[in-house]
Order: structure tokens, then sequence, then C-alpha cells
């Protein structure tokens, strides 16, 4: 259960407490944040309102942490990742009950958030071993005026301390999807976890703590984005900001110093339809691209662009399966569960009302109880209406059978990431996954997000004169000691130094 047992550590009375300089920690400001049970709409948790002092000293102790990490032997980084990875999935049950409570995920699918996780960071550390263990020799003489003097290596080196910041909907993946990389490339990090979604954070965290991490690597700072929140993101002892979440990624690129950036931000995904899609499988992906975590995902399908002549039997299609739907609490596994916060529900009301007043056509009626929303296809749609466009530039797909059309229409199409055939999605993690425009910037997926988490490092040596390898460089080294063996007889009385 949450907050026993191995985690019992991490709760001091009924608020969880934050994670700095390997210790878990009550703020001196005796304030707390709760987080309010989506399903319940009553405070579920509590957590530590940590103040400005408190992250001066967490950002000193990451600072610090960070030298000697940077000198650990990468197989030994790899080694306690892989450690954490198998204790996260050992202590799935625990965290995934807070995903349910915090942000009402379906029980099926927050354990799946939990081992996926651990995948992530099993397989970022075997990448990290991979692609950190291998630079670049480069020779001079392959650029116009040069002879071959000067030998370049270069190396990815950490970048320093990493502020981690995730949205609610994957406080769990979206977490260790920042940790694992910034770790295995030799930085330190800090995590500022989502309100919603702290508790099931600060449990992975410990996961971290118990695999062994020396103290203040990792640290788990809570509180009120007002407080806090600006703090983080414009303190000078940040040197990488890898956020994912909404608008407010534009807001804090505008105002993050001149640091690496890897923004993962919202977007309005469209499914597009040709006449010649295989329509069951379309509906299939609309229904699991749309309404899976109630649609909470910045990859869920939010549009459907589809050619009127296939239009009718396409709608029939997904309103038979969106018939076939459940609603209701994530402890019984439903497919539709309250949507996060009543603020939510509430704007998502707002864009409902407006679609209805501006005439789209509601293939079911529209139903709400507190912040349940039911499945709702609105036919119709047109570009004036609010629906239409919030959460604008995101991934994309196209159906078709016609991999020339398909592969046309991506190419128009101006997002990161086009799936043909399926609906949006990142995963698998290890592939490259971004948004264009104010989808985001940079990329992420495993390798990318460790590459964007290191900068290269050039060391040059300069030779003082021109060096090729020969295939018969043996007899070369020999020549080169008779050489020196003569000028030794004259001018030693004969006694070589080779
Ligand atoms: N591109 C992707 O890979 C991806 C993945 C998942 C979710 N998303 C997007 O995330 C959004 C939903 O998540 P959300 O509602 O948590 O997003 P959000 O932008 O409201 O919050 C994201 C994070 O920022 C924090 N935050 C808020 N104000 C802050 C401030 N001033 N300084 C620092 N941090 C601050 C929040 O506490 C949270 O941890 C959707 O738009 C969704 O599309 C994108």
């Amino acid at each position: 259960m949450a907050g026993t047992g191995l985690f019992a550590e991490i709760l001091d009375g009924d608020v969880y407490k934050y994670y700095a300089d390997g210790e878990w920690k009550k703020s001196s400001s005796a304030k707390t944040v709760a987080i309010i049970n989506p399903t319940t709409r009553k405070t579920q948790y509590k957590v530590q309102a940590c103040t400005q002092e408190e992250v001066n000293k967490v950002m000193e102790s990451a600072k610090t942490a960070q030298k000697s990490w940077a000198k650990t032997p990468l197989w030994k980084r790899a080694e306690l990742l892989h450690k954490a990875a198998a204790i996260l999935k050992e202590h799935k049950a625990p965290i995934a009950e807070c995903l349910v409570k915090e942000i009402a995920k379906p029980a099926k699918d927050a354990v799946t958030e939990v081992v996926r996780s651990g995948d992530l960071v099993s397989y970022t550390a075997e990448e990290g071993v991979r692609i950190l263990g291998e630079g670049k020799f480069l020779v001079s003489d392959s650029f116009p005026g040069n002879e071959r003097t000067k030998y370049c290596l270069t190396s990815k080196v950490p970048l320093g301390v990493i502020l981690a910041i995730p949205p609610f909907n994957y406080p769990v993946n979206l977490a260790v999807s920042k940790i694992a990389p910034a770790l295995i490339a030799g930085n330190s990090l800090v995590l500022k976890p989502p309100t919603q979604g702290a508790v099931s954070a600060l449990h992975m965290v410990h996961c971290f703590h118990l695999a062994g991490f020396p103290k203040g690597l990792i640290s788990c700072v809570t509180g009120k984005g007002s407080e806090i929140g600006d703090f983080l993101t414009m303190h000078p002892g940040v040197n990488c900001i890898s956020f994912t979440g909404g608008d407010t990624g534009i807001a804090i690129s505008k105002k993050a110093g001149m640091v690496p950036l890897q923004m993962e931000l919202g977007g309005k995904d469209a499914c597009i339809v040709l006449e010649d899609a295989d329509l069951d499988l379309v509906a299939a992906n609309i229904i699991k691209g749309g309404f899976s975590y109630s649609g909470q995902r910045c990859t869920a399908v939010k549009v459907v662009l589809v050619m009127e002549s296939v239009a009718d039997v396409l709608v029939d299609k997904v309103k038979a399966k969106i018939a076939k739907l459940t609603v209701g609490p994530p402890e019984d596994d439903c497919d539709i569960t309250p949507v996060v916060s009543e603020s939510s529900a509430n704007f998502i009301e707002g864009l409902v009302k407006d679609a209805k007043e501006k005439g789209a056509t509601f293939c079911q009626e529209y139903k709400r109880d507190g912040n349940l929303i039911w499945p709702l296809l609105l036919d119709n749609v047109r570009p004036d209406m609010r629906i239409a466009w919030e959460e604008p530039f995101g991934p994309g797909c196209v159906f078709t059978k016609d991999v020339n059309k398909a592969i046309l229409i991506s190419d128009a199409m101006e997002t990161g990431t086009v799936q043909i055939n399926s609906a949006p999605a990142r995963g698998p993690d290890h592939f490259p996954f971004q948004g264009l425009k104010d989808s985001g910037i940079g990329s992420q997926g495993v390798t990318n997000s460790i590459n964007m988490m290191t900068k290269i490092k050039s060391t040059v040596i300069n030779l003082p004169t021109p060096s090729y390898t020969m295939e018969n460089s043996a007899t070369s080294l020999y020549w080169l000691a008779d050489e020196e063996k003569d000028k030794n007889d004259a001018g030693n009385g004969g006694h070589s130094k080779l």
C-alpha cells in the first residue's frame, strides 16, 4: 500500500515528505499542498510546500553531487539505474495505487505506466552505455588548406544540473524519461512533479533512493507553482530544463536563461482518413487514440478529418464502439474515468457548449457527473468552433491503404510525428517523438534525450609534423628507431636510447 512498508519513510503523519540530500524531509514552511482525488473530489494526499530557501539548498547539493557522479564509471551508473528499475517494477502496486487515487488513471493502465517506466530506465542505461561509450576521432586534412597535423577527439560530457518537470498525465513515466537519461549521462537531477501525480512521483523517487544513488544526486521538491515554479525554472543553478506539459512550457521557455530546453507540449492531433482506408481499423484507432485515459494524452486523437464519401459509415462505426465503453471509477478499471480536476472538466464543458451553440451534431447526449464526462462524438464540427482548434499542432495520423498517398500527406502535415494506419503515439519509448511550432522544442525518445542532456567536448591534439598512419607503420617505427640510433651513435658514443 502507498506510504506503508518500504514507503513508510516518505510519509510524516498524513503529509508526504520531499526528497533532498538523500533524505526525506519536512519543509520548514509548515505548509502543505492538497492533492484532490478526481473521483471523490476530496483531499486524498498532502505534500510539502517547499520554500525558495529549500530549493536553493537542493540546487547546491545537486551541483556538488554532480561533480563526483560525472567521474563515476559509466558501467556503475548503468548498474544503479538497472537496480532502480528492478525496485520500481517490484513495487508497481503501491505506485499504481497512487496513480489511481491522484489522477484517476484506470487501474490496469496505472500498473502499465510503472512497468513501462522500469523498462524505460533499463533501456536508457543500456543505450547510455553504448552511445556515451563512443566518441569521434577527426583528422584535420579533410578540410581545405589543412595538413594532417591535428587530431580531434570528441566525447559527450554532462551538462550539470537538469531540472525535470513532468505533467500530471504520466507523472511516473514522463519523470523517469528525464531522470534516467540525465543520470546515465553524468548529470544530477532536480524533479518538480505535477501536483496531481506528486505522490506517485515521490514513491518512484524512493525506488531510486533505495537503489543507492549518491546523496544530492536526485532531489524532488513539491510545492505551489506560484511559490517555486518560476524560482526553479529561472534558477541560476539549473543547466538544462526538460519540461513536458501544456502552454506553461511556452512561458517557461521565455523566462529560462541560456540553457538547453527540451519542451514537449500539447497537441491537437488530427486523424486523416482517406476513402480507401480500412474503416474498422480507423474506428478502433479513434476509440483507442481518442478515449484512452479519457482523452487526457498529448497523443490523443482530438479531431478526425474524413473524406465526405466515407464519413457517415465511419461515424456509425465509431458510435457503435463508443456505446461499448465503460464509464466509472478508475478502481473498476473503467475505460472512461473522471478527468483530473474540476477546472479541467469545466474547460471541456466550455468547448462542448461552444460547439453546441454553433451547431455541431451530437452523436450522444452530453453527460457529466462531477469530473466524470461520458464519451462524446461531435460531427459536423466547423473551423469557427473552439473545439476544432484548442491544443493545436500535435502529432497526427493518416489512414489509407495507398502508401504513396500516405507519404504525400505525411510530408504535407506540419507535425513532428505522423503515424500511418495507427493512432498517434509516443511509444515505444526509444522512438524519437517531437512537436513542431508551439508543440515543442527538441526531441524526446531515449537516445535523443541522452544526447540532449550532454554537450560535445572536443580535445584537439596538435602535431609538429603531418602524421599519416601507414600500412607498414611497424617498418616506419623501425626506421625511426634506426634514425634515433644513428643520432645517438654520433652524439654519445654509440648508446642507443630506443
Ligand atoms: N508532448 C508530450 O510528449 C506530452 C506528453 C504528455 C502531456 N503533454 C501535454 O501536457 C498537458 C497536460 O499536462 P499538465 O496539465 O500537467 O500541463 P501543465 O503545463 O499545466 O503543467 C506541467 C507541469 O508544469 C508545472 N508548472 C506549472 N506552472 C509552472 C511554473 N510557473 N513553473 C514551473 N513549473 C510549472 C506543473 O506543476 C506540472 O508539473 C497537455 O497539454 C498535454 O498535451 C505533452
